[in-house]
């Protein structure tokens, strides 16, 4: 995990050894699944550590505590959740990934790298959203590669706590996709709170974090139904 430990050098963090065995274990099983059932196309060792893992923990620069109550939307195969719950082991996680097949690896995974408090939901995010027991209860929200910022907004924002956060990396330039997302964002009850800049070994693409806070409810009428968000976004 040479890579991986280089990079978190960068942010200042270190791991301890069980840490980096979690880190070795997901690497495994994730290749080891992946012959079977298609979860990535960066399968190789360092690329894993950098465009992964490294890239998952680099939401830190946005500003994560250890006691968040944490939900990635569309986590695949747990980009960036799980590397998050391993670096903070007390962090409440909730997995929400609508594929059935990437949510039971997301399953097995959770029990090979002996986490505790994971939550995996395979369902829509639309329909998750609308569901009491998950609408505004969290105090972070990520999603990495789901959608474009309009149509995240919709699926991420409802489910934030007053006070909560979404944090969103992307990559490029995202200036006119932040333009576009001004009006989902701010009927979601939240608001553009500030994109940073990731510059970290490896990963100097020009990607970006996106925050968003939540700073009043959203309308009952958010989400709309499946698939509406990303076929017609409230621009
Ligand atoms: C390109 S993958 C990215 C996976 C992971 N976040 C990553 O960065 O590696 C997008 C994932 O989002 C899931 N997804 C897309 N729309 C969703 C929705 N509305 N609700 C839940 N999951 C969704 C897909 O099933 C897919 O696994």
């Amino acid at each position: 995990m040479n890579e991986l430990v280089y990079g978190l050098s960068a942010l200042g963090i270190s791991l301890n050894s069980v840490q980096l065995g979690q880190f070795e274990t997901y690497y495994q099983e994730l290749v080891d699944y992946n012959s079977r059932i298609n979860l990535t196309a960066i399968t190789e060792y360092k690329d894993v550590q950098i465009k992964h893992f490294l890239d998952s923990v680099s939401l830190v620069l946005a500003g994560i505590k250890g006691d968040e109550k944490l939900l990635d939307v569309g986590s695949g195969a747990g980009f960036p959740g799980l590397p998050l719950k391993i670096l903070f082991p007390a962090i409440q996680l909730g997995l929400l990934e609508a594929t059935q097949k990437k949510a039971r690896f997301l399953s097995e995974i959770t029990v090979k790298l002996g986490l505790s408090g994971v939550e995996i939901i395979s369902q829509r995010a639309e329909d998750t959203a609308q569901n009491p027991l998950y609408r505004q209860k969290y105090s972070l929200v990520t999603s990495r590669a789901v959608a474009d910022m309009a149509t995240l907004a919709e699926l991420t924002l409802p489910f934030c706590a007053i006070g909560g956060r979404v944090i969103a990396p992307k990559k490029g330039d995202i200036e006119e996709e932040m333009d576009r997302a001004a009006t989902a964002v701010k009927k979601m009850g939240g608001r553009v709170f500030k994109v940073i800049k990731v510059e970290l070994p490896g990963l100097e693409d020009g990607r970006k974090l996106v925050l968003l806070e939540k700073i009043s409810n959203t309308p009952a009428l958010y989400p709309r139904r499946a698939g509406i968000p990303a076929k017609t976004p409230l621009i």
